[in-house]
Parts: structure tokens; C-alpha cells; sequence
């Protein structure tokens, strides 16, 4: 990767994933800035990464060639129009996070200048991410290369040509981990209620969805075979199936994901 300075405006869950997982794949820490308003947790980052920080986005916008943005989408209005007064001549490249948040909306607060809009995810912190990316108005072959680079370095990209397509990657991967996280929380406790420690329901629990995702990502066959083969028939997996499917769980999985998706195009108003 070129030797663009990266700039993170907002260092909070997202921000400081993409950073350690950036780092750990081999970007020096010295090509990355991070602001935010809060000064413990600049300190911290400083401190675990050694990445330049500052409580002023300004100066991100002052010293950057890549800015990322990644406060809450409510806040970005706001954010945008300080760290527009200081672009000047330069256009830096635009590289939003923020769920629902539009590249008109961005282009409207932050003028003439190329937007990337992406769906990253929390995983990013192993390399494990996967991340939709969307060009807005102005951007070159050599930004969406950048972007892609800086997306890679923590794991999957997925470019789109509809914006509105990054509202469902939002629902789908953007939000997903925290759908598999519940189930695991679940999981354990329903261990705990059978009889194991809690470490150990968590280890079971741990490996076990390791193990599947290892399995399916590596699989040819689709997760429905690789469910059908756990699944003896009249065994135990059925009986737990039969009392998922009863229950719903697939029409809850499609409720839950359009009311993240719904959730994503509020945001943009
Ligand atoms: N968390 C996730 O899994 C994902 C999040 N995103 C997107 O990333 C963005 C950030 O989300 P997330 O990391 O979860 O949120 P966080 O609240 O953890 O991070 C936002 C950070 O920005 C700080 N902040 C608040 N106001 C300002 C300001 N004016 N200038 C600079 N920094 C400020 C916040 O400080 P304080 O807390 O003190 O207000 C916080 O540290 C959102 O837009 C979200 O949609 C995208 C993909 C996945
Ligand atoms: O919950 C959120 O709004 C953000 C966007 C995707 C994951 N976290």
C-alpha cells in the first residue's frame, strides 16, 4: 500500500477494530491518526498501538490523506462541517463507516469531495472482517484501490453498485456478529441450566462455533448440508431443531435483519 496517512475521526468499538487489525496485518502505526472526544480512551489507544492521536479533528483533516469516519451516524452532520473548514485546496479521500449515513448526506456536509461509503464489521480486529463498499461521485480507480487496500488488510471487501445494497450488507454483516455473539451467550447459559461450569459451557460453546464457520467457509456443500449431516434422524439435533423451527426461528431471523435494514435508511434522514 501506498503511503497515505489514515486518519480516524471518532475512536471508538469500530475504529479501534479496524486499527488493531490493521496493525497486526503490518501498517505501521506511525501512518495512523485517530481523534476523539474522549481523552482516556485516546491515551489507551496511544498506548496499546502507538498511533499519533489528537482530541482535535480538526488536525485530522489538517494532516490526513485518507479520512475515516466513524462516530455515530447521528453525530456526523456536525463532525463533517468542522473538519470541512480545514480541507482548503485538498480533497482528501472519504471514507465513511457509518451505518445509513449517504454519500449525498456526506457530499452535502463535506462538498466536492470523493466518498467511499463501507459496511465494515467488529471482527476486523483478527483480520476476521468482512467489509461492502460503495463509490460515491468522484471517486478514482486509485481511491477504490486505497479503500480496498485498507478494507483487506482486516479481510473480506465486497464492492456494490447499488448505495442502497449496503443498507442489507448493514443487517447482514455489519450487525451479524452480534447475532451469532447472542446466540452464544444463550448457548452457554442453556449449558450452565444442563449441568456444566460455566468455563466450560464456554469453551464448548466457543470451539463449536469456530468449528462451524471453519467448517462452512471451508465446505463445497451449503450450510443446509452440513446442517443435514449433524442431524441423525430421530436423534438429538433433531429433536433441538424441531423446537427451533416450531418456534419461528427462521420468520425471526427475517424480522430481525429488515428491522436493522429499516433501522439503517432512518438513519440517513
Ligand atoms: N460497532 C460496530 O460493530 C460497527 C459500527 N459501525 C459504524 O461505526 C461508527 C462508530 O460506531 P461504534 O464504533 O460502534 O461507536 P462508538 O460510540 O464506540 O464510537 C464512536 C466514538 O466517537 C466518539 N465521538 C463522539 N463525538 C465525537 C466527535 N465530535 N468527534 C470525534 N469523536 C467523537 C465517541 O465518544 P463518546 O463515546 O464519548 O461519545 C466514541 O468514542 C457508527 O457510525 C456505526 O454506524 C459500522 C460497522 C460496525
Ligand atoms: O449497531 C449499529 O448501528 C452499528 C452498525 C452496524 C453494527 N453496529
Amino acid at each position: 500500500m501506498a503511503q497515505q496517512v489514515i486518519g480516524f475521526v471518532g475512536a471508538g468499538n469500530m475504529a479501534a477494530s479496524l486499527v488493531g487489525g490493521m496493525i497486526a496485518k503490518g501498517i505501521r502505526p506511525a501512518r495512523i491518526w485517530m481523534s476523539d472526544v474522549s481523552e482516556q480512551r485516546l491515551t489507551d489507544l496511544a498506548r496499546q498501538h502507538r498511533v499519533h492521536v489528537t482530541a482535535r479533528n480538526e488536525e485530522i483533516a489538517e494532516r490526513c490523506d485518507v479520512l475515516v469516519l466513524a462516530v455515530k451516524p447521528q453525530l456526523m452532520a456536525e463532525v463533517c462541517a468542522g473538519l470541512k473548514a480545514q480541507f482548503g485546496d485538498r480533497t482528501p479521500l472519504i471514507i465513511s463507516i457509518a451505518a445509513g449515513v449517504t454519500v449525498d448526506n456526506l457530499r452535502s456536509w463535506l462538498g466536492d469531495v470523493p466518498v467511499i461509503r463501507t459496511m465494515p464489521n467488529t471482527p476486523a480486529l483478527v483480520q476476521a472482517g468482512a467489509t461492502g463498499l460503495y463509490a460515491g461521485a468522484g471517486v478514482t480507480e486509485e481511491h477504490r484501490q486505497l479503500a480496498s487496500q485498507i478494507m483487506a488488510s482486516v479481510g473480506l471487501t465486497f464492492w456494490f453498485e447499488q448505495e442502497s445494497e449496503l443498507d442489507a450488507v448493514t443487517a447482514v454483516s455489519g450487525s451479524g456478529p452480534a447475532y451469532f455473539f447472542l446466540l452464544m451467550e444463550a448457548m452457554i447459559e442453556a449449558g450452565e441450566q444442563l449441568g456444566l461450569s460455566s468455563h466450560t459451557a464456554r469453551q464448548l460453546v466457543l470451539q463449536t462455533a469456530w468449528g462451524a464457520a471453519q467448517l462452512a467457509i471451508t465446505s463445497e456443500q451449503a450450510p443446509a448440508a452440513l446442517r443435514e449431516q449433524v442431524t441423525s434422524p430421530g436423534g438429538t439435533t433433531a429433536a433441538a431443531l424441531d423446537v427451533f423451527e416450531k418456534a419461528g426461528l427462521r420468520k425471526l431471523v427475517d424480522d430481525a435483519l429488515t428491522a436493522a435494514r429499516d433501522r439503517a435508511r432512518e438513519l440517513a434522514k
